[in-house]
């Protein structure tokens, strides 16, 4: 087993769900389809709630955002519009962020809302791998803390800690950031949660599947390991020599332990 030492000045563990906490595979064949299966019936059902207005007129502003972008989808304002047009027309936006994986704040907040309502019934458990919970209980009897950075919303993240597999793992999470802070690609949001959590950034260790978000992160200052998980993208030959690569939690060696 390759081992990669975790450096003495780090006391906060920083990790990424999808791809690293979690298979890519629950969220594209679980969590995914069920917004798609469900976001018409949702909005039709939630409309004149405070919560899901909210929710349309976010996804609205994004796709006055994104007007000038191929196949983007409109969203009228409401006054003078049919209902039932409307709704089709947020649903088609839904359905086209989807199609590109868009990790937009107003998309992954209508999502956190959606599954909200399957999770607390117990119809969906979070997957994680089985390395996840056994290390994030070693880290933090070590003394580290441990947060999440996801792009799914905050809320969503603490329905998935919530209720996984492996129950209510919640506790086991010092505090969660997602693109509220700023987007995972962008080096300042890693500033930004150094400052709210109250470290320097040389003092987190963020651990992801995604290089351009290790790159951003490393430009910021942050140790970084990829993630290497069965179902994620595949690593060009230069990104497998220059990245810590890790295949489970247990392969970080905390010198305190
Ligand atoms: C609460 S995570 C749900 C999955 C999701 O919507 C997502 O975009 C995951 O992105 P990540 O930043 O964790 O790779
Ligand atoms: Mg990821």
């Amino acid at each position: 087993m390759v081992v990669v030492s975790v450096p003495a000045e780090v006391t906060v563990i920083l990790l990424d769900i999808e791809g690293t906490t979690t298979p890519i595979a629950f969220v594209k064949d679980v969590l995914f389809p069920y917004i798609k299966e469900n976001v018409k019936e949702y909005l039709q059902t939630h409309w004149e709630e405070e919560e899901c207005q909210q929710d349309v007129s976010l996804l609205r502003k994004q796709a006055e955002e994104d007007a000038h972008l191929d196949g983007a989808v409109p969203i009228p304002v409401a006054s003078g519009s049919d209902l039932q047009q409307m709704i089709q027309a947020v649903v088609d936006n839904v359905y086209w962020q989807m199609s590109h994986d868009r990790k937009t704040t107003a998309l992954k907040q209508l999502q956190g809302h959606m599954w909200k309502a399957a999770f607390t019934a117990g119809r969906m458990k979070a997957e994680f791998f089985a390395d996840v919970v056994p290390a994030v209980r070693r880290w933090r009897e070590a003394g580290m803390k441990v947060y999440i950075y996801s792009s799914g919303s905050v809320e969503a993240q603490k329905l998935l800690f919530g209720h996984s597999t492996e129950g209510d793992i919640l506790e086991l999470i010092d505090g969660h950031f997602d693109t509220k802070i700023g987007h995972k690609v962008d080096s300042e949001s890693y500033r930004k949660i150094a400052d709210s959590i109250g470290c320097s950034t040389n003092n987190i260790l963020f651990l992801t599947d995604v290089t351009v978000e290790a790159s951003a992160a490393e430009e910021a200052d942050v140790h970084v390991a990829v993630v290497v998980r069965p179902g994620n993208a595949g690593l060009t030959d230069d990104e497998k020599t220059y990245y810590n690569l890790i295949t489970s939690f247990s392969e970080l060696y905390l010198p305190s332990t």
